[in-house]
């Protein structure tokens, strides 16, 4: 078997292009324009790869965006007043503070601290009890949006009843790509670090959603064959003297027995950022 690509590129920017069509039309009604605030506390340089991309795509939709850059060694405190500031701000639709955040900044603290309504990572634990509640109208984790967009693509109502093996148990992928697939009527497994055999459970999945982060841990022998493999890994790593990104998903070595995966880069990853765009419409338009 070959497997097809999941094409998350081309994908991504249909999202866009349905955000921008909708962006266009409020401008066309003369409504304010929706705005997400984008905040990056230090200089990783992976964040600021995003960050930058994340602003390209709002300029690109018509979504306005703000901008914060605060130092690394920025306190708990300020950022708390930041967020305060915009959460009582009404030009403001959507915030997003880019992870991870500095060792002296507690990350919970900081999610809980944005208002719920603009919180358009979805990370929230109001926003992740209601996911859990299966509230439909809720704002919802990028990522594993993107992946349920990529599975409704690639399955269509076929989605419903498939066995999904998820491996990684983060509060940002694992969990609620969990949820939401849940919530599409599948039979849903979730695998980890301490899982006995967990080549035998992901070999039951007729999908395989990986997010462990660690470079090409899942080959051919995790996986049955005609399954669809969705790799949500980026890692950076040293092939032949260069540097390569490459998924959690051995890609060679799987896409010979899947039926559907993902690339990396060009799959997951574009989904991820369109998502976010799609959600600050979403906050947006509930703000109204
Ligand atoms: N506040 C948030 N922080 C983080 C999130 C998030 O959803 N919200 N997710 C990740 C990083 N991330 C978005 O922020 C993200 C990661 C990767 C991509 C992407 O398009 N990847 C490309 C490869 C790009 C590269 O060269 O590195 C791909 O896979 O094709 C987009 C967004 C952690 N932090």
């Amino acid at each position: 078997m070959n497997a097809k690509v999941i094409d998350g590129k081309a994908l991504s920017a249909e999202v866009l292009a349905e955000v921008t069509a909708s962006v266009s039309e409020i401008q066309a009604q003369g409504l304010a324009t929706p705005c997400l605030a984008v905040v990056l506390v230090g200089e990783d340089p992976a964040s600021q790869v995003y960050v930058r991309n994340k602003l390209r795509q709002c300029e690109a939709t018509g979504i306005r965006s703000v901008e914060h850059r605060l130092a690394a060694d920025t306190s708990e405190a300020t950022l708390l007043e930041l967020l305060a500031k915009m959460n009582a701000d009404p030009a403001i639709h959507g915030i997003l503070v880019q992870l991870p955040l500095p060792a002296q900044i507690d990350e919970q603290k900081v999610i809980a601290a944005i208002d719920p309504a603009k919180d358009v990572d979805g990370f929230h634990p109001e926003n992740m009890g209601r996911l859990l509640a299966g509230d439909e109208s809720v704002l919802v984790p990028c990522t594993p949006l993107g992946c349920l967009l990529m599975l409704k693509h690639t399955l269509g109502d076929s989605l419903k009843g498939k066995h999904v093996v998820v491996v990684g148990r983060s509060n940002i992928v694992g969990k609620p790509a969990a949820l939401l697939t849940l919530q599409q009527h599948c039979t849903v497994t979730i695998v980890h670090s301490r899982t006995q055999d967990i080549e035998a459970v992901c070999r039951q999945a007729d999908i395989l959603i990986v997010a462990v982060g660690r470079a090409e841990m899942v080959g051919a022998d995790w996986v049955k064959p005609g399954a669809v493999v969705l790799d949500v890994g980026i890692n950076r790593v040293e092939r032949d003297g260069k540097a390569k990104l490459v998924g959690d998903v051995d890609y060679a070595a799987v896409a010979s027995i899947a039926s559907a995966i993902t690339p990396v880069p060009g799959g997951v990853g574009p989904m991820t950022i369109a998502c976010l765009l799609r959600n600050t419409l979403q906050a947006y338009q509930q703000q109204r």
